[in-house]
């Protein structure tokens, strides 16, 4: 039987992770992070985050919802319609959390402009909606930027860490251990499809995969006030 792919028994997702690790190193131990779980993190750039990802998000719910359609149209596993669903319920109430916890920091969400790095993800975001972007590249990137998060903010909870109180529920939402388990759910549908996609899909997978860590890492950078 062909191997599963060209890591042997690891899924493609992980070899994945393993040959592209510094990028995906700066992506989820980004000094901007760091910054929280060691209590340093400058609380303007906190803020500064805050409202340019609340703007991401808002851009995302299309996006997931192009993912779904996508599974509709595509999956041979009625199952991942469900975990996308389930994605697209705790997108809901993360746009109420934003709104809440802006309040709390006193930040305006309202006519706030997004910066460069922001603008050219949500372009980054448009450019996977299109119908010609196969499931398999759109679930890969989807994987990969809700793994940035939760690897990312994971940190922050660790025992050793000293993140500030008023930062906890931040580091919560996806730092948590069961956002990890949601991810683990999109890992195992993107290895799925990948098993069986053409090596020009599994390349564009790929790429998309380098692009989300790029995008995560210029994200962060914006947040610095680089
Ligand atoms: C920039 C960014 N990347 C990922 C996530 C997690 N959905 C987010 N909220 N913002």
């Amino acid at each position: 039987m062909e191997s599963r792919s060209s890591s042997g028994d690891m899924g493609r997702i992980a070899s994945w992770v393993k040959s592209h690790r510094p990028m995906y190193d700066r992506a989820t131990q980004h000094p901007f992070v760091v910054g929280i779980s060691d209590g340093s993190v400058d609380l303007s750039a906190f803020k500064r985050w805050l409202a340019q990802d609340y703007i991401f998000v808002k851009e995302f719910v299309p996006f997931l919802a192009s993912v779904l359609l996508k599974a509709w149209k595509h999956s041979d596993d009625e199952s991942d319609m469900e975990i996308l669903l389930g994605g697209m319920t705790s997108l809901s109430d993360e746009l109420a959390w934003f709104r809440k916890e802006a309040s709390k920091w006193d930040v305006k969400l309202v006519g706030i402009a997004p910066q460069q790095a922001n603008l050219e993800y949500c372009r980054f975001l448009q450019s996977l909606m299109l119908p010609e972007v196969d499931y398999a590249v759109a679930i890969t990137a989807f994987w990969a930027i809700e793994t940035v998060y939760q690897e990312s903010f994971s940190l922050c909870l660790d025992s050793s860490s000293k993140t500030p109180e008023e930062l906890m529920e931040t580091c919560q939402r996806w730092g948590s251990a069961n956002f990890g388990h949601y991810c683990c759910s999109l890992q195992k549908i993107a290895d799925r499809c990948l098993e069986k996609a053409s090596s020009d899909i599994i390349r564009k997978a790929e790429e998309a995969f380098v692009c989300v860590l790029e995008h995560e890492v210029n994200f962060w950078n914006m947040s610095c006030g680089e």
